[in-house]
């Protein structure tokens, strides 16, 4: 997704988002927060009971606990091994609670991310994925989830309790000692500006980093799916090669990281050993003149151990936390995405459509390249069939695709049954038209399920009927599990007449009342194809067909034929008007028959 990670907006910023996203977790993640805090402070408490049996053995009568009611030393200690135990019980449940409770949290927040980043990018327009690579968005709904859920499992636990352990331990050091406090706290700000400083240092590397991955992702995704154009043209040193270097610059992008991420450790190390030192000899001298308690010094040695060894902890943490905001910035961007193509939910073509098809005044052009169409004019009353011929690049398939509103037009409308489709609702629309398109995709399947996958619904009378028609039923029925045979990622088990075939029965089947045969039978030996024609021409009676074509042998019958030409439609007519008016489509009939 170049261009988005360059987004300025800081690591914070990612989080306000995604906090925003979370919304619906609200109290799962409130009642993280409140175990992890309670675990914590249970986790402080040990250090505070030691100071104090430290002060029962030392002071014995006059300790804190005898002012509590507790007169003997051995009652003293009593209370404080029950107090241990019920301490130590609560940091151990605490901690599994928000064990729990956090995980719960990673695995459903990544559980919706990426089905709702799934499901916004099914929405998103055919251009935005003209400018993605596949490999990007896989990484983004796979990597970059899963780098957030890494966080969620612990990284947000570690936060909130280093920030915990300063304000808690902060609080008692004030109250035991503000000198000793004050000293101890010194190289806190150095070490939040270390923090901060590595953050700033950090995100943009980390940004890279998941950018490089994505690369490779889609370098591997591109090359495994081309596997036998690389064979072919034994390119495999070559694409190893391109591989290797999509490899090292994933490596070089980590190693900035990790040059900046490795010195910060030892910086806040010496930071923390400076504000040790500091508790441990001031802290010392004050309890040797007597103006400290031996217990309190105690405590306070113990807990500057609490409250800065944690943070040396916090360079780990804010590195997970920079990756899993860049890769949060990712998804969330994705699902910022706009959708250009609206859809009107809940107005649907009115029913039963009839199939006239209207082109008015239809200008549009790809924004990627310029190409496109221009006042395009064309009417199709219900039941005719309409063939668009000319040469490749002249703009056919492009029609087609407005017409299924993969791109709305920039000018003029198209109207089913006299009704805009710009209005009409996308289920609708989509419903009413069955495509057969040049690039055959066949699920990973059956072929069952692959001509089912418009009707799931249908019985197999009439998905024989369909492959008949489409003259796929004979080739099927000779594999050894007819229906059932695996067709192979992308269909690559079968061959292209017969992806042809299937792909024409599966919009056969849909039974829709407009059906776009876009290079439908170009792929299937002559023979074949005159059979498909005679069935088209007989299911063709009771809707309207838009075939596009290159032999114009196969559509001499339509009732018109547009010509296209560059963006326009330069003639059109029944196939003798056409050649009666001795234009290009009689040129090229010329060509095709022979006779030029
Ligand atoms: N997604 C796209 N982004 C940018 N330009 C495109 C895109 N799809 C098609 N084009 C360009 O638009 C023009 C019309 O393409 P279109 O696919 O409509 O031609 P066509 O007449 O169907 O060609 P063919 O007979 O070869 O299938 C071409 O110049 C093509 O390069």
């Amino acid at each position: 997704m170049s261009g988005k990670t360059s987004n300025p907006t800081s690591s914070f910023a990612a989080l306000a988002r995604l906090i925003r996203y979370a919304r619906g977790y609200r109290r799962q993640i409130i009642a993280a927060t409140t175990c992890s805090i309670i675990n914590k402070l249970f986790d402080i408490a040990p250090e505070i009971l030691i100071g104090v049996a430290i002060d029962v053995v030392v002071n014995q009568e006059t300790s804190f606990v005898a002012s509590l009611g507790f007169e003997t030393a051995k009652e003293q200690i009593t209370i404080l091994a029950v107090m241990t135990f019920f301490i130590w019980a609560g940091e151990s449940l605490f901690e599994y609670l928000f064990q729990i409770l956090w995980r719960n949290l990673a695995q459903r927040l990544q559980a919706d991310l990426r089905q709702d980043a799934y499901e916004h990018a099914q929405r998103l327009d055919m251009s935005f994925f003209e400018s993605r690579s596949s490999g990007q968005l896989v990484a983004t709904m796979n990597d970059d989830v899963n780098q957030l859920e890494r966080f969620l499992d612990g990284g947000a636990n570690a936060m909130i309790q280093v920030a915990v352990s300063i304000v808690a331990v902060g609080a008692v050091f004030f109250i035991l000692s503000p000198l000793v406090a004050v000293l101890a706290f010194t190289p806190i700000p150095l070490i939040v500006w270390g923090a901060f400083y590595f953050q700033r240092k950090a995100g943009p590397l980390y940004a890279d980093v998941r950018e490089k991955v994505g690369e490779l992702s889609s370098r591997l995704s591109n090359n495994l799916g081309g596997i036998a154009t690389i064979k072919s043209f034994t390119a495999e040193a070559r694409e190893a090669e391109r591989l290797k270097a999509s490899s090292e610059a994933y490596v070089q992008a980590n190693q900035k990281a990790i040059r900046i991420s490795s010195a910060f450790i030892p910086v806040i190390r010496m930071a923390v050993l400076a504000g040790f030192l500091a508790t441990f000899t001031v802290g010392g001298m004050m309890a040797l003149e007597g103006t400290l308690n031996v217990g309190a010094y105690g405590v306070l040695v113990f807990l500057t151990q609490r409250l800065l060894w944690p943070l040396t902890g916090m360079a780990e943490v804010i590195d997970l936390f920079e990756r899993a905001m860049a890769s949060t910035r990712r998804i969330l961007d994705l699902l910022a995405e706009p959708v250009y193509v609206h859809d009107q939910e809940g107005t649907a073509l009115l029913q039963p459509v009839k199939g006239e098809v209207r082109f008015e005044q239809v200008s549009f052009h790809y924004p990627s390249s310029g190409a496109g169409i221009r006042d395009i004019d064309l009417h199709i009353p219900a039941g005719n069939t309409l063939a668009l011929v000319g040469t490749t690049g002249s703009g056919k398939s492009t029609l087609i695709k407005l017409m299924l509103r993969f791109y709305d037009p920039s000018n003029g409308r198209i109207l089913i049954d006299g009704q805009p489709i710009r209005s009409a609702s996308l289920d609708s629309l989509r419903g009413a038209i069955g495509l057969v398109s040049q690039d055959v995709y066949l699920f990973e399947g059956s072929i069952r399920e692959n001509l089912t996958y418009g009707r799931p619904d249908a019985t197999d009378e009439q998905i024989i009927e369909a492959a008949k028609t489409a003259e796929a039923w004979s080739f099927i029925q000779a594999l050894p599990d007819g229906l059932n045979t695996a067709v192979g990622e992308r269909g690559v088990r079968m061959s292209g007449g017969q992806r042809q075939r299937l792909s024409l029965a599966r919009a056969l089947l849909k039974d829709p009342p407009v059906l776009v045969l876009d290079e439908a039978t170009s792929a299937v030996d002559n023979e074949t194809e005159a059979a498909i024609q005679r069935s088209l021409k007989r299911i063709g009676h009771d809707r309207t067909v838009i075939m596009i074509a290159h032999r114009l042998s196969t559509i001499v019958d339509a009732d018109t034929i547009a010509v296209v030409d560059q963006g326009q439609v330069i003639e059109s007519g029944s196939h003798e008007q056409l050649l009666a008016q001795k234009g290009a489509y009689f040129a090229q009939w010329q060509v095709q028959t022979g006779q030029a």
